[in-house]
């Protein structure tokens, strides 16, 4: 018997790893699709052709960027529909507008008419009865000191120049989010609770964790 059927994890989930920059999610990801024999649905930093410009000047960039993060994940979304599940999906699309969108905006680097033409349109590509949310919303949450160390040495040069104020707001605005967040079920798990670079093996008790929860939640899925 395979992980995913001891831990009674069905072969069409749909997990989205969601949580704050630099807390762990790709690692996370890579190591679920890996336990589970599931794909992945990536966040691609490197090919991104405005992230770079977007950390030199929010304003001029807050807009094409979410316009960009907006299509790229809707085209995985089609993907994972397309394959039937079996998917670990770094970041969730809420994500997206419920902190990031949302932060620029408030905070005077997104335009109110970019603001809302950006929430419009998100709207009507995700808020309606047709799109297929995720099964489970795992949410990696941690002290943001800790977090702030793995950024600086994970050692992308845009967010290492970036005001660690940055960080610390976004980091508030991830603990309100996550609790008023309701589109689908949430599983959070403390990143002082495991270690998945010094002990690959605590994959097994997140997957009797999910295993429990999703049985726990399943008749709130789709
Ligand atoms: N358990 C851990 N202990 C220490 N460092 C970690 C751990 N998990 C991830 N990291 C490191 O932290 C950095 C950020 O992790 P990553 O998975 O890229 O985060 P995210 O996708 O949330 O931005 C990477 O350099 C990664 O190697
Ligand atoms: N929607 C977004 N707006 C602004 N910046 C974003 C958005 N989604 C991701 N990002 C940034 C944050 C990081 O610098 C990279 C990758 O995120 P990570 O949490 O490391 O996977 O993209």
């Amino acid at each position: 018997m395979n992980l995913r059927e001891k831990y009674g994890i069905p072969s069409n989930a749909v997990i989205t790893i969601a949580g704050t920059v630099g807390v762990g999610k790709s690692t996370m990801t890579k190591a679920l699709a890996n336990a589970l024999n599931f794909r992945t649905s990536f966040e691609k930093v490197d090919t991104n052709p405005y992230l770079d410009k977007f950390y030199d000047d929010f304003n001029k960039w807050s807009f094409h960027l979410q316009i960009y993060f907006l299509a790229e994940r809707f085209k995985e979304q089609k993907r994972i529909f397309e394959y039937g599940g079996g998917f670990i999906q770094d970041r969730s699309i809420y994500e997206d507008t419920g902190i990031f969108a949302k932060m620029h905006y408030d905070q005077g680097t997104m335009d109110p008419v970019d603001f809302e033409t950006y929430t419009n349109l998100f709207d009507a590509m995700v808020m309606t009865p047709y799109f297929p949310h995720p099964d489970l919303l795992i949410y990696l949450e941690g002290p943001i000191d800790d977090i702030i160390e793995r950024i600086e040495s994970r050692g992308r040069p845009m967010e290492q120049q970036t005001d660690k104020e940055y960080w610390y707001e976004m980091h508030r605005r991830y603990e309100d989010w996550i609790d008023n967040f309701n589109a689908c079920p949430v599983l959070r798990l403390d990143i002082n609770d495991y270690d998945l670079m010094k002990n690959p093996q605590t994959i097994e008790t997140i997957l009797e964790r999910i295993g429990h929860f999703m049985e726990q939640t399943s008749h709130l899925r789709r």
